[in-house]
């Protein structure tokens, strides 16, 4: 095992203009982990998830994936190195398959030429992969089907196989459960921790508490663009500081609700 954490980051702040969206954050991830990154409303986690990935620079602070800068690096270089978001909206090619979907995605780690990815689809190798992948998040009797007539809960898992595809060493989910019904929610939460059984490390954002709570080992918490927690879940939820950040946000919510 490497001597570096799988992720280290190290005093992140991103300034938008005038906002801090994220505040001098430092945590490192350990290889094997499934840490939940959580926080209330605009507490600046889908900001940190884009500083790892590249979408957005960080103002100051840096970012290390196996000990190695990931600053300077373009986003297409970071998947190669190792790196897979999958985000909240789930954007398949609605004309082809299920399977070439994820064909697509394991033949653009390769390339630099998305529409190279395109012409790439037939390759076997990768259309096994692309099974292989559907396997692991369980649709892949729906290979055949296209994305046009899937429910939320299949695309969902469509976007997970996808992400896989690039094998990557770290996985980053934005609020994969959004949008599902419970047993939905707790199928799919169940897939996200049998894949980080099977060696993917991953950092989930997910405002499901009970399925962060349920499935993830360590939290990291975010409130206003900082730190304010991090740690064993349930040990986390008990702090003064994280019941006040989460309580204040409903009071917050509310209080729009009575002016709205
Ligand atoms: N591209 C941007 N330009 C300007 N401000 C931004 C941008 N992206 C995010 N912000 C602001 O940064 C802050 C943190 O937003 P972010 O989306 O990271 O929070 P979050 O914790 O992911 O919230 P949510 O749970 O609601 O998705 C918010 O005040 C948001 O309005």
């Amino acid at each position: 095992m490497s001597a570096h954490p799988l992720l280290a980051i190290e005093s992140v702040t991103v300034r938008f203009g005038g906002l801090l969206a994220v505040d001098d954050v430092s945590f490192t991830v350990a290889e094997g982990e499934l840490l939940g990154l959580i926080g209330p409303n605009g507490a600046g986690k889908t900001t940190m998830l884009r500083a790892i990935t590249g979408v957005v620079r960080p103002t100051s602070g840096q970012v290390l994936l196996d000990g190695k800068r990931l600053n300077e690096h373009a986003i297409n270089e970071r998947i190669r190195m190792g790196l897979a978001l999958s985000q909240q909206l789930v954007r398949p090619l609605r004309g082809i398959s299920l399977q070439d979907n994820v064909a697509m995605a394991a033949a653009s780690s390769k390339t630099r030429r998305p529409l190279g990815a395109l012409l790439q689809v037939s390759d076997a190798h990768e259309l096994a992969q692309a099974r292989q992948e559907l396997e692991r998040v369980g649709i892949a009797h729906l290979a055949e089907q296209s994305p046009a007539t899937q429910p939320l809960g299949v695309l969902k898992r469509l976007e997970l196989a996808r992400a896989l595809a690039l094998k990557p060493r770290l996985l980053l989910l934005d609020e994969p459960l959004a949008g599902l019904n419970s047993k939905e929610a707790h199928g799919l939460a169940d897939t996200i921790a049998e894949i980080n059984a099977q060696g993917v490390t991953v950092v989930l954002i997910e405002h499901n508490l009970g399925e962060v709570l349920r499935i993830c080992r360590r939290l990291v918490v975010l409130d206003n663009g900082r730190k304010i927690a991090e740690g064993e879940p349930q040990a986390v939820m008990a702090q003064p500081v994280v019941r006040s950040a989460y309580l204040g946000s409903e009071t917050r919510a509310e209080e729009e609700a009575d002016h709205a």
